[in-house]
């Protein structure tokens, strides 16, 4: 028996933020659905987790681990699902989540429309075959280069965020006689409840104009009255993994109070309104997401009801989800190298990746759960804290998860919920090269990224 046993430990946990699910003997084995893409499950004979039907075994022995493990199928019900709820909304998938050329793809099959925010993703993006005008460009920091390739592509909006960038595209515009369509990203001061690097619309931050300070009002005057460039409507993106509506109520009415001053000083009923993403998923069993249909009503309730109070047209509204579409669609595939029992404290169970493929943990205090994947177990859980392999002591995957007590080198460990900002904020710190991104469709698996060698990585070097 290991260190730590569940029972025992369960008393110390409390208060602290402890482990997702206080496992038993029976249940160390179980998938909590709300965790796992949607044909995930375990094989009755074997007991190893299965993805559309393929094994977790065998897609290990031919993509080899760690891997990050797609499930099409579910990322397709979750862009349809969104797409639905928002009924007549544009639904703008964030790439920042996650990209690739072959999510591009089904995005376009789905129907939905792309926010990219930098030259890279725009280079995804149209590779992928995303219709231009069917893009937004977002970003702090665009520069002239990615501003032009944005019109010269045909962009169909660029959210602008400084008075730097007006400038920029203005002359962008005059250069090339032709007229960008954009929108203004507004900083509409909601406190968000997420971590505070994730949250965006506090005053205190980089991106958007303050509505408070009267920038955002001065930004689309400026717009109007030279003319130049088309202001199609007002952006607000008040931060990430939130689950309570009641900022983007605050977010919304704040907004649209702007969109009639701007009504009223400019004449102009601003015909679009983007309520940004960040809709909060579940990483553990203590996280109780929204559905999208619900959040769809709520927000759509909001702007219609602000809308007749200031007599405003309702304006066509667009989203931006990036997680909660691709987040619960993948996991990570990982091969357990070592396990230490470090005396009265806890196991440490090392995995063959770790920060370089998910730095959220490190990052955000990120909470996730994992799972012994190749097989069950009917051994006790223990209290495990399962780390990767680079030199930092903070390298940190799981901070807490019961396993079960024979977990051992060469078992196959999954972590879910690391389809968003996992493989998009990957590093190559100490040299690992990152992991590949290995789709999985009706009982076939096929890589949609390559993995990384070190050879890739020693090409870099030219001294
Ligand atoms: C402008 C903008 N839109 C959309 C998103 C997507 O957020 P999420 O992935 O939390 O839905 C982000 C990221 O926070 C963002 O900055
Ligand atoms: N990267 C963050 C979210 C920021 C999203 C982009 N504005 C995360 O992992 O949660």
């Amino acid at each position: 028996m290991r260190a730590h046993e569940a029972g025992a430990l369960h008393a110390d946990l409390g208060g602290s933020r402890g482990p997702s699910w206080l496992r038993t003997p029976g249940d160390v084995n179980a998938l909590v659905p709300i965790l796992w893409p949607k044909t995930v499950k375990r094989d009755d004979l074997t007991g190893a987790i299965t993805v559309a039907g393929v094994d977790v075994n065998k897609i290990a022995e031919q993509h080899g681990t760690p891997a990050y493990i797609f499930d099409e199928a579910d990322f397709r019900e979750r862009c349809r699902r969104f797409k639905e709820a928002f009924g007549g909304a544009d639904v703008y998938y964030a790439g920042k989540a996650f990209i690739a050329t072959a999510i591009v793809r089904i995005l376009v099959e789905e129907g939905l429309f792309l926010d990219v925010c930098t030259g890279g993703e725009l280079a995804v993006a149209l590779q992928g075959g995303m219709p231009p005008e069917r893009l937004g460009l977002h970003g702090n920091n665009k520069s002239t280069s990615e501003l032009s390739r944005a019109v010269e592509a045909g962009v169909g909006r660029i959210v602008v965020d400084s008075f730097d960038e007006i400038d920029r595209l203005t002359r962008i515009a005059r250069d090339t006689g032709k007229t960008p369509k954009v929108m203004i990203r507004v900083t509409v001061g909601v406190e968000a409840h997420t971590h505070e690097y994730i949250a965006t619309a506090h005053e205190d931050q980089k991106f958007g104009f303050s509505l408070a300070g009267g920038a955002a009002e001065r930004a689309a005057e400026r717009i109007l009255a030279e003319g130049v460039l088309e202001l199609r409507g007002l952006h607000s993106h008040i931060g990430s993994q939130i689950f309570d509506s009641s900022g983007f109520e605050v977010a919304a009415r704040r907004i649209l109070g702007l969109q009639a001053k701007i009504h009223e000083k400019c004449g102009v009923e601003l015909p679009e309104l983007d309520l940004g993403g960040g809709f909060g998923i579940a990483y553990t069993t203590q996280d109780n997401p929204a559905e999208p249909a619900d959040l769809a009503g709520d927000l759509m309730r909001i702007v219609k009801q602000e809308c007749a109070a200031l007599h405003l047209s309702v304006p066509h509204l667009s989203v931006e989800p990036g997680r909660a579409i691709v987040g619960p669609a993948m996991f990570t595939l990982y091969e357990v190298g070592t396990v230490k029992d470090v005396d009265g404290i806890r196991t440490y169970v090392s995995v063959d990746g770790g920060m370089s493929d998910n730095i959220r943990t490190a990052l955000y205090d990120a909470a996730y759960s994992a799972t012994v994947a190749g097989r069950t177990s009917t051994e006790p859980p223990i209290l495990a804290r399962v780390v990767g392999k680079h030199c930092e002591a903070g390298d940190i995957l799981v901070k807490d998860e019961f396993l079960p007590a024979d977990v051992r080198a060469g078992d196959l460990l999954a972590v879910p919920g690391t389809g968003a900002y996992c493989r998009s904020m990957a590093s190559n710190y100490n040299h690992v090269p990152r992991p590949p991104v290995v789709a999985v469709a009706d009982g076939a698996s096929r890589v949609i990224v390559r993995r990384e060698t070190e050879d890739d990585l020693l090409r870099l070097d030219v001294g």
